[in-house]
């Protein structure tokens, strides 16, 4: 690398917006054109082959010597311990590799719903994706979630169809899932040869040729592979076949890109078929990045068949990092030979930094990027403040949904313990660690069962520390269902110094999108312009540590709009004590308020066979499921269900057992939703150890 940077200033980081993961001027080799470079990641449900198609395209690409197997965990991207042996991504790895004549910057993401935000920080990064699928399954609950979330990003995708060599794999099925669930159009560039055992290659529907990897042509590992033009002696049904979807093709091209439908119409009208592969390419490229359709490939990862082909089709169809959409969300605040980049919370500069900080190598770029953050998110910046306090892009997290008490094998390592925590915080933003107020021990909260099982075997493997998990809980949340007021005064004398304020305030529903887990403060106006800006800090902090704690079960409180209505505070009041005063009145403004328990229902999605599908329904009943519905996909059957977190615990072992190894579950959250006064009693009752 050839960077030069003498001093780095970091900016804590929000949601304002997007930078480059490393500004490419600086990052890559002179000889490397921009208009060349592919930053991509490649995304889907668990298992669908993410990191063996990855894999394959290091191989081709010539960057590693070997076929790496998730199997036998010795891929490239899964490189830690537990991704190795547990055969999942853990982590979003990032790998470098060229593919005639292009830089391709690839980020392989892992597919499990408890490390959905590595999805989510690669995404911000990058210019383009490619939507992995089990072609035997379609489009499964992962797949929607990362959809969405490329979605939101506006990132342009590429699908590819994988293990087409395994049985029940259905081109078809797949394609059709895809514009059912993703509401997407799918531009079909490919046909697959035969299906499952049968599967041998593809028909490229844009050169009108047929690609075949087969035994006599290749050493086993699908590097060299036959490629000729569609023949006679192919057969007139295949021949038909490939004419017919290549028609169709030209068709939907023709009617999502008017560049192609003039060039169609003024000079191929009389030989529709004659459209040269390199217009129908351009005209694909433009249909991508404006997100009016999708193309789709397919192959089998495993078997080696079909991944050069999604190479071309990375280099061909989707953007550089300076075109199409993404380029008005960049903030460049770099001048050039400035670094400008996001931390991954492992960045190698002796700076302690989260992932989603941005860092910037000058304190003249630190300034005007959070001036144009600031500009951007509509508030005034303040120049007073510390630079440690700038708004920059950050990385969205999700709320964790469970927690466990963890415990160090003696007192004496609790030191190396907060040390440990403090770094995998740093790398992981949706891991979260309070200290519980009353009985002073650590709390971990994360995103689901394996997410909490990982940190704990990452604490135990790299930092040397043998630690004990209280039993899982679910993260309740409370909320109010009426509004209500109260009045308090706190008079303190500190030494000689008197203390003395009495605030009133008023607390109300949030009735609009939520949920906000936040206070939502109003100020009246004559307060505002009455109290200086550190009192209106010390409420806002006094508010805040309040909503953390809601009255009922000390669960943090959602959806609560808090109105300051007065304020009195004698002169030299210290501001912990404001902050104690208006902390306190909060708690018994949220008593009266009709504070009622929420618990966290998740989205469930099982495969099952027929057989075991009865006594599935049946044990979801006794959990407090509820069905949505039930789908066919080829032999399986798929349940959609809600069901309340705390009924799902240990929920993988159940299942095996229940259905003999013939299911598989993914579980996402949903929604918090109020319980009812009896399972209120009873979660009461059970934490305040009551029987
Ligand atoms: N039959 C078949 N199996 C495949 C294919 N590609 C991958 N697999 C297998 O599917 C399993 C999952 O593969 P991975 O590459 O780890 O999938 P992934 O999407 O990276 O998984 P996560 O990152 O953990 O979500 C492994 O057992 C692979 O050997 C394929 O083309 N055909």
């Amino acid at each position: 690398m050839r960077y030069c940077v003498k001093s780095l200033f970091k900016i804590h980081v929000n949601n304002v917006h997007r930078i480059s993961l490393i500004n490419p001027l600086i990052h890559f080799p002179f000889w490397i054109k921009i208009i060349r470079i592919r930053n991509i990641g490649i995304m889907a449900h668990i298992d669908a082959g993410k990191t063996t198609t990855t894999e394959r395209m290091l191989y081709y690409a010539g960057y590693t010597r070997a076929l790496g197997d998730v199997d036998d965990g010795d891929t490239v991207t899964d490189f830690m311990a537990q991704e190795r042996e547990r055969g999942i991504t853990i982590q979003s790895a990032a790998v470098t590799f060229d593919w005639k004549n292009h830089r391709i910057n690839l980020i392989d993401t892992p597919g499990h719903v408890d490390f959905t935000v590595e999805v989510e920080r690669s995404l911000r990064v990058l210019d383009g994706a490619v939507a992995v699928f089990d072609a035997s399954a379609g489009v499964e609950a992962q797949t929607l979630t990362v959809w969405r979330q490329a979605d939101e990003h506006r990132v342009p995708r590429i699908c590819f169809l994988n293990k087409m060599d395994k049985p029940g794999a259905s081109f078809c099925y797949s394609v059709d899932s895809i514009k059912k669930k993703l509401k997407v159009k799918p531009l079909l560039l490919q046909l697959p040869i035969g299906a499952g055992r049968t599967f041998t290659g593809v028909i490229d529907l844009v050169t009108s040729e047929k690609v075949i990897w087969g035994p006599k042509t290749s050493d086993g590992d699908g590097a060299v592979f036959n490629r000729h033009p569609l023949v006679t002696a192919d057969g007139p049904n295949l021949l038909k076949e490939a004419r017919d979807a290549r028609y169709a093709l030209i068709e939907q091209v023709a009617d999502l890109d008017d560049e192609f439908a003039e060039l169609a119409l003024r000079e191929l009208c009389e030989n529709i078929e004659a459209v040269p592969a390199e217009k129908l390419n351009a005209a694909i490229r433009r249909i991508t990045l404006s997100h009016a359709a999708v193309p789709v490939l397919c192959g089998s990862a495993l078997k080696n068949k079909g991944v050069q082909l999604l190479m071309d089709a990375i280099s061909m169809y989707l953007p550089s990092p300076n075109e199409g959409h993404r380029q008005a969300e960049f903030v460049v605040c770099c001048k050039p030979n400035e670094l400008c980049c996001l931390s991954d919370g492992n960045f190698c500069f002796p700076l302690k930094t989260a992932t989603g900080d941005t860092i910037v190598s000058s304190k003249a770029s630190a300034a005007v990027a959070s001036q144009r953050a600031a500009k951007d998110s509509g508030k005034k910046c303040d120049q007073n403040r510390e630079q440690e306090n700038l708004v920059l892009a950050g990385v969205e997290i999700p709320e964790p949904v469970f927690f466990c008490t963890i415990e160090p094998p003696s007192l004496a390592k609790q030191a190396d313990l907060d040390r440990a925590l403090i770094c995998l915080q740093r790398e992981d933003p949706s891991l979260k660690v309070k200290i519980d107020p009353d009985s002073g021990q650590t709390i971990l909260c994360g995103m689901g069962e394996l997410h909490i099982d990982i940190i704990h075997d990452r604490i135990k493997r790299e930092y040397k520390i043998e630690t004990h998990l209280g039993p899982l809980q679910v993260a309740y949340r409370e909320t109010i269902s009426i509004s209500a007021s109260s009045a308090d005064t706190l008079d303190r004398t500190v030494g000689s110094k008197r203390n003395l304020i009495t605030a009133e305030l008023s607390v109300r529903p949030w009735l609009g999108e939520g949920p906000v887990t936040k206070p939502l403060i109003e100020f009246s106006d004559v307060l505002q312009e009455q109290l200086s800006t550190e009192i209106l800090d010390a409420v806002e902090n006094g508010l805040n540590t309040s909503f953390l704690q809601g009255p009922l079960l000390n669960f943090p409180l959602q959806d609560v709009v808090v109105t300051l209505e007065s304020l009195h505070v004698h002169p030299g009041t210290s501001m912990p004590m404001i902050s104690a005063c208006v902390s306190r009145c909060l708690q018994k403004a949220l008593r009266r308020a009709g504070s009622q328990v929420l618990e966290p229902v998740m989205n469930l999605e099982i495969t099952v066979d027929e057989d075991h599908l009865s006594v599935v329904l049946a044990d979801l009943a006794q959990r407090r499921g509820s069905v949505q519905e039930i789908q066919s996909r080829q032999d399986n059957r798929v349940v959609l269900a809600c069901v309340p977190l705390a009924e799902m615990m240990g929920y993988s072992t159940t299942l095996r057992t229940l259905a003999s190894g013939m299911a598989t579950f993914t579980l996402e959250l949903s929604r918090y939703e109020a319980m009812t006064s009896q399972e209120q009693k009873m979660l009461f009752n059970k934490m305040t150890g009551v029987m």
